[in-house]
């Protein structure tokens, strides 16, 4: 079973407008409310692309029962876990012309109990089951908290890919996490500076990996991406031309097809490199998250 973490889910709230104007009042050409939230979207793109996950996490107040809501119109398993008090977060993407600008919430609180709650869930997984753990952590935890749940599942295998920016993503690095996908923007972060090369970025790559990581995903945006193998071998793709229409997710997406590719071709990387980059271009193509039809059509192009 594929189990999927978002400590904290969103309800994305997407407009486009021409511009962005500070200080005054912008008003909008459309508007979006999706479900959002790192783990939730790679749990709708795997069942859209036909893997049952369970997405666990916190949720809370109406934004959280809109997420429940939109889930289960999708037919995605949920277990999440209800907070006592507050509100799952709102984030603001704002999709202007020439710029995209994003609000992102800190979060509410999490308690001990509620923590050992999921705690207890996870303690159910098996040997061989894949745990995506992939977003931020309400301000009120820990940063260490994805090692912490790595370090309790250790005695056990299964493959984690985590999908975090900074100390919550190189604090798991010594448990050895089965992929990490960074954008290349994180990971110039990591390491305070540049990495403009693709030389640049695989000795990064490298560098995560002599810390622990196994396999690195780097997505570039629409540049593509760079996969570094456990082993040391380096896949490239550029990605699909298309017109870009809502990145949100796009991220998300590509760490679903990557898991699709991988267990649809019994561990074939370059495959799943491919899968990665075109569901994450299927979904900044389209208004909604990838579908298995438009990843289909996009791998058509990208493989002649
Ligand atoms: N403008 C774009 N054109 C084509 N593909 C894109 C575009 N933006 C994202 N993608 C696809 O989605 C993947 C992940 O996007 P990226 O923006 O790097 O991730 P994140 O959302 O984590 O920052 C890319 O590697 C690419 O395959
Ligand atoms: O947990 P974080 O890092 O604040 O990110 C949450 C945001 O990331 C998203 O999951 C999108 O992520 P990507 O665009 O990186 O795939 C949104 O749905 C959500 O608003």
């Amino acid at each position: 079973m594929i189990y999927t973490v978002t400590f904290n889910p969103s309800l994305d709230y997407i407009v486009h407008l021409p511009t962005l104007t500070t200080g005054t009042i912008n008003r909008t050409e459309d508007e979006l409310v999706l479900a959002g939230g790192k783990g939730i979207n790679v749990s709708i793109v795997l069942n859209n692309l036909g893997i049952n996950t369970t997405a666990l996490g916190f949720i809370a107040g109406f934004s959280g029962d809109e997420i429940v809501r939109q889930l289960g119109e999708f037919g995605v398993s949920e277990q999440f876990i209800r907070l006592s008090t507050g509100l799952t977060r709102i984030n603001v993407k704002v999709k202007a012309t020439s710029e995209e600008t994003e609000i992102n919430g800190h979060g509410p609180i999490i308690s001990d109990d509620e923590l050992q709650a999921l705690y207890t869930q996870l303690d159910t997984l098996q040997d061989n089951d894949i745990l995506v753990l992939a977003g931020s952590i309400p301000s009120s935890l820990p940063s260490d908290m994805y090692e912490l749940i790595m370090q309790r599942m250790e005695s056990k295998n299964i493959r984690i890919i985590v999908d975090a920016t900074k100390d919550l993503l190189t604090k798991v690095l010594p448990y050895k996490p089965f992929l990490i996908k960074p954008n290349n923007h994180e990971l110039s972060e990591i390491f305070g500076r540049p990495l403009s090369t693709q030389d640049d970025l695989v000795a990064a790559a490298k560098e995560l990996q002599i810390q622990g990581a196994q396999h690195v995903l780097i997505s570039m945006a629409g540049d593509g991406a760079i996969l570094i193998s456990a082993d040391g071998q380096v896949f490239t793709s550029l990605a699909p031309k298309g017109t870009l229409i809502n990145s949100v997710g796009a991220g998300d997406s590509m760490v679903a097809g990557f898991i699709t590719g991988y267990e649809q071709s019994n561990g074939d990387l370059q495959e799943a490199l491919y899968w990665g980059i075109c569901t994450g271009s299927a979904s900044a193509f389209s208004t909604n998250l990838a579908t298995k039809p438009e990843v289909e059509v996009l791998l058509s192009t990208i493989k002649k």
